[in-house]
């Protein structure tokens, strides 16, 4: 396991008629385009002809200085579309990391996977 693993709770679905709160930003999943962004390996986590999500603890983070430019970088990657990313900076590991989990699993980005379609 990673420090980033998340397996006491599992992953937390999120269903798209609930509106995602993502730090200061309102995220409805129809913002993503439907497509293939791989098997996330977990019976909740996989194919969902509901276009059903689950949050997944990060697979990389960025660590910058203040005024370092790490906001352009964040949304330079955002564009990537296989690339799911927090709205505001969550500063998790500086200013909330005594909050725990708890605090971070509903920061957590929806990953939705769609079947590719042939
Ligand atoms: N590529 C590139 N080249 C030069 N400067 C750049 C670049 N990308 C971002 N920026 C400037 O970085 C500043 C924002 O940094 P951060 O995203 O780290 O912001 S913050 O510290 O969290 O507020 C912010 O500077 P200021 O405009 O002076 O505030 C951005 O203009």
């Amino acid at each position: 396991l990673t420090p980033f693993d998340d397996a006491d709770s599992g992953p937390v679905l999120y269903r798209p008629d609930q509106p995602q709160v993502d730090g200061d930003y309102m995220v409805p999943l129809k913002r993503f385009a439907p497509r293939f962004v791989g098997n996330t390996g977990s019976a909740a986590g996989g194919l969902s002809p509901l276009g059903e999500g689950s949050k997944k603890p990060p697979q990389a983070l960025i660590i910058g200085v203040k005024k370092g430019g790490t906001r352009a970088l964040l949304e330079f990657l955002r564009v990537h579309p296989d690339i799911r990313a927090v709205g505001a900076e969550p500063h998790f590991f500086d200013r909330n990391y005594e909050n725990g989990l708890q605090w971070y699993r509903p920061v957590y980005p929806v990953i939705t996977v769609y079947p590719l379609i042939p």
